[in-house]
């Protein structure tokens, strides 16, 4: 399939008129092939009427013609083969195997939103029947069903530029819910962003549903993001990336005259708690496995285990001595973008330079755009005084706290922002100290884990990938997992509908057999 360097705007393919811009090799730093044109504001406007127009219609697909069009996306993008990981390895650094399994993620992602689908319980029926003879009052009929918010604008992540990007988790989610999808193309990996929306085009046209359920805009910079979000046909935007992109989206979608909710995912240091038994068990162990899930992909992934927190000790010294001699040889790798590198070396330059900060190890030097490893240390007194130290690095830099006591743990954790995930690591005899901790955790995060790292999200219908601000825009939700369609839906009420006009999911005959809640209480359908 050829790169064109065209916006995909419903079924077609337009070559933009705004600023021209290449993708960049992220290995060399040079050009590549072809040129791609900026979108301009007329074709975000065109975007966003499509969708609009292609709303009433797509939300109100049957749910099995739904689930067969995210398995035809799933089925398109498998189908472009290797030319898009050949493209995808380019623009981004990332090695082959990270992106076939990437790849895999992406399309399992589409499949189980499918599954959800069909399933029928994301509408969360209800039915309270009428009482007429109800004293004082007669009560009326009500029923309750979850319906699709409307056009949702998607901001693909640099750093999963399959799973997080143009037909990843954000905008499989709103498919499901039944809503139109414009994507704004990350500029790092514009051409992976093409190749994925010509798989969704072509899904589109091949399942008959409107061509505004799926558009795809090209931008170097941010005019394209910013209109997106202040268009009045826009209803909530899903975002991955820096706090700084997050933050001015929320504020852009604030100000609206109809502000609109915005579902970013954003920094998060990733608290990871070395208990004392564990600690004296098996803390090289842990200090190897540690490297391995610092280092993954160069360090970019928003669940990196940023910061350790440890009561001193033998336990926390072998620890230190394993993962410093780990990561003394990690080679350095590639990141994503010349200005996601520059952004490492600085917070990495600031961690150094930084007098109540120990540099206990580097990994090996590595080319003009690779990331080199870094591991910290710091008190629990410096770090408690100075807020810069518990800010994120993106990238495979970790700091470690070293605590006298697990009070003083407790602390660290309290004055923490919100987090995507806090991981413990702990034998039996740590279960007291885990117990006292968790409280906090489950108020920090939105994921706690045993005896792991947080890298490697699972896709599946238990998982939070989400947290209290900064971590997300809003606690309440998750960008991973079948939840995630709950972002883009909302409760609408039918109060004494004439049975011929009420929805499919409402009506007695339970036509769609799903489960209900009958008068408040659960109920199957009928055979
Ligand atoms: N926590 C996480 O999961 C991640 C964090 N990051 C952090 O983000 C930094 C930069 O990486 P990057 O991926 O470029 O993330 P950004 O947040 O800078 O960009 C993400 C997307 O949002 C757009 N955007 C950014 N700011 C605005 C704005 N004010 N208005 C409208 N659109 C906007 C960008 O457009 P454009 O690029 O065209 O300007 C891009 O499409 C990294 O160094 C890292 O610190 C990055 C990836 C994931
Ligand atoms: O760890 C993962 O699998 C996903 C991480 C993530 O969401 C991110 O880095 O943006």
């Amino acid at each position: 399939m050829p790169i064109t360097g065209e916006n995909l705007i419903g079924a077609a393919a337009r070559r933009g008129e705004g600023e021209s811009f290449r993708a960049v090799e992220a290995a060399t730093g040079n050009s590549l092939e072809p040129a791609f044109a900026s979108a301009t504001a007329a074709d975000v406007e065109r975007a966003c009427a499509l969708a609009a127009e292609a709303f009433d219609t797509y939300r109100e697909t049957s749910l099995d013609d739904r689930a067969r069009f995210l398995e035809a996306v799933a089925d398109a993008i498998v189908a472009i083969g290797d030319e898009l990981i050949v493209r995808c390895m380019a623009e981004s650094g990332l090695p082959r195997a990270r992106l076939e399994g990437e790849r895999g993620r992406t399309v399992g992602q589409l499949k189980m939103f499918a599954g959800v689908v069909r399933d029928g319980g994301f509408l969360e029926a209800r039915v309270d029947p009428a009482q007429p003879e109800r004293k004082p009052l007669p009560r009326p009929d009500l029923r309750l069903r979850q319906i699709a918010v409307g056009p949702v604008a998607v901001f693909g992540a640099s750093n999963f530029p399959l799973a997080f990007s143009v037909a990843g988790g954000d905008t499989a989610s709103a498919l499901a819910a039944g809503c139109p999808v414009v994507a704004k193309a990350h500029p790092a990996h514009p051409g992976t962003s093409e190749l994925v929306g010509r798989a969704v085009q072509a899904a589109v046209k091949q399942c008959g549903l409107p061509e505004g359920v799926f558009s795809l805009l090209m931008d170097s910079g941010i005019s394209v993001g910013q209109a997106l979000v202040a268009d009045p046909r826009i209803a909530a935007v899903g975002f991955t990336g820096s706090r700084r992109g997050g933050v001015a989206l929320m504020q852009a979608a604030a100000s609206r005259p109809v502000p609109i909710p915005v579902y970013a995912e954003m920094s998060s240091v990733n608290p990871v708690v070395l208990l004392p038994a564990a600690l004296e068990a098996r803390g090289r162990d842990i200090g190897r496995a540690f490297v391995g899930s610092l280092t993954l992909g160069s360090g970019q992934f928003c669940t990196n285990p940023g910061l350790i927190l440890a009561v001193e000790g033998a336990g926390l010294d072998g620890f230190l001595e394993a993962a410093s001699a780990a990561l003394t040889e990690t080679q350095a790798a590639t990141m994503l973008t010349p200005g996601i590198h520059k952004a490492y070396c600085a917070g990495v330059a600031a961690l150094e330079s930084n007098p109540a900060v120990t540099t206990l190890a580097r990994g090996l030097a590595g080319g003009t755009h690779q990331g080199q490893a870094a591991l910290f240390a710091t008190t629990a007194e410096a770090f408690l005084a100075d807020h810069a130290l518990a800010e994120e690095v993106f990238g495979a830099a970790s700091l470690v706290v070293r605590c006298p006591d697990l009070a003083t743990i407790r602390a660290v954790l309290e004055r923490l922002e919100g987090q995507l995930t806090a991981a413990l690591h702990l034998d039996e005899a740590d279960h007291d100290a885990a117990r006292a901790l968790l409280p906090v955790l489950e108020r920090r995060v939105g994921r706690i884990l045993v005896n792991g790292f947080g890298t490697g999200v699972e896709v599946g219908h238990a998982m939070v990938h989400g947290g209290p601000y900064p971590a997300t825009s809003d606690g309440r939700t998750t960008s991973v997992g079948s939840l995630a369609i709950h972002r883009f839906l909302r409760p609408v009420s039918y109060q004494d509908l004439p049975a011929s006009l009420l929805p499919a999911a409402l009506r007695d005959d339970n036509p769609l057999k799903l489960w209900r809640r009958q008068d408040g209480k659960l109920a199957a359908p009928s055979a």
